[in-house]
């Protein structure tokens, strides 16, 4: 046994973080670089994060449980409203939230409507992340530094820290982890190790077939699909080597009318969906998987709390 040190042990800490930014400031992919495996969901259209996701670090002296939360965005429907009401939640309940400003896009309206609305939470300390450094020069990333800090100053409140990264160069994202860590409180670790996220998975699931349902449709549709997983079950009589899980999911739409762009002519479209969707569950679930997908109208579902509740909001 080894004698007592004089110094004491850095305490265990556990705690959540949530990013935060306006769509596209590069949220979903700072989490899965800190995780280093894809659970949130990433496109290049805004607003795809619907559910929150967790991503769980583990470190031999801290676990950071990174919450996605969906933009905070002018509500128009009783979907936007729902949505705003889940971001203000998860602010208010986290540890620590950090604020994503990418480093190529000059600060906008949009960031003055998140800070402002992060000035409003005292107790929370608040990181400001400077995204995908990787896009502009030294000069450029020194002048956003600037006006973030001013920013906060101009609202009242001042940044427990501002650190630039790149997620995809993996530049400062251990160094990100390193700030986040000491903003936790002590405590055990929440999640038995090895979990990466606790994200229901037939949700993770639905979410990615939505992602792949997304891809190269015309941008007044996003809003419009939601994706429900029906069941998830193990094929019968599989040999023990060969198992097979059968998924049967929706895609809903609102109108008849959207149906033809998302199956595609013969079909194809929702085929290569299907296709595209079942290679990353499977990579997700690790084993091999059939997907039985199924188009369906669910008239204006974003307006309808009853719908809205079938399908998980
Ligand atoms: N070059 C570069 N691109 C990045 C970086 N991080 C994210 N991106 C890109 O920026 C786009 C948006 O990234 P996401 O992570 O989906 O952004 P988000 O904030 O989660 O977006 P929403 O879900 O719409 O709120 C994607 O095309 C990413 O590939 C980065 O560090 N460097």
């Amino acid at each position: 046994m080894s004698a007592p040190s004089s110094e004491p042990q850095a305490k265990h800490r556990a705690g959540f973080a949530c990013f935060v930014g306006r769509p596209n400031a590069g949220k979903s992919t700072l989490t899965n670089a800190l995780v280093g495996q894809k659970v949130a969901i990433t496109s290049n259209r805004p607003q795809t994060t619907r559910h929150t996701v967790r991503g769980i670090v583990h470190r031999d002296d801290a676990q950071l449980i990174l919450v996605d939360t969906p933009g905070l965005h002018k509500p128009r429907t009783l979907l936007g409203e729902r949505l705003n009401d889940v971001v203000r939640t998860t602010w208010a309940e986290v540890d620590v939230i950090g604020f994503c400003l990418p480093a190529n896009e000059k600060l906008g309206p949009g960031d003055r409507f998140i800070a402002k609305e992060l000035a409003g939470i005292k107790k929370t300390p608040k990181i400001a992340i400077v995204t995908k450094t990787d896009l502009v020069d030294s000069k450029t990333l020194a002048e956003q530094l600037i006006a973030i800090d001013r920013l906060a100053a101009e609202l009242g409140f001042e940044w427990a820290e501002i650190i630039p990264v790149s997620a995809v160069k993996g530049e400062q994202v251990g160094l990100l982890a390193d700030l986040l860590v000491p903003l936790l409180p002590e405590s055990p670790p929440l999640y038995p190790e090895g979990d990466l996220t606790d994200e229901p998975e037939m949700v993770m699931v639905a979410e990615l077939i939505r992602e792949a349902a997304l891809e190269g449709v015309r941008d007044e549709l996003p809003h419009s699909i939601a994706v429900v997983v029906e069941e998830m079950l193990p094929r019968e009589n599989r040999p023990k080597d060969k198992p097979l899980l059968d998924i049967h999911a929706n895609v809903y739409i609102e109108r008849s009318s959207q149906k033809g762009i998302i199956i595609g002519p013969q079909g194809k479209r929702l085929k290569d969906v299907g296709t595209k969707s079942r290679k990353q569950i499977e990579a997700l679930l690790g084993t091999p998987v059939f997907l039985d997908l199924h188009v369906k109208v669910a008239k204006d579902w974003q307006r309808d709390p009853k719908q809205l509740r079938k399908l998980g909001f």
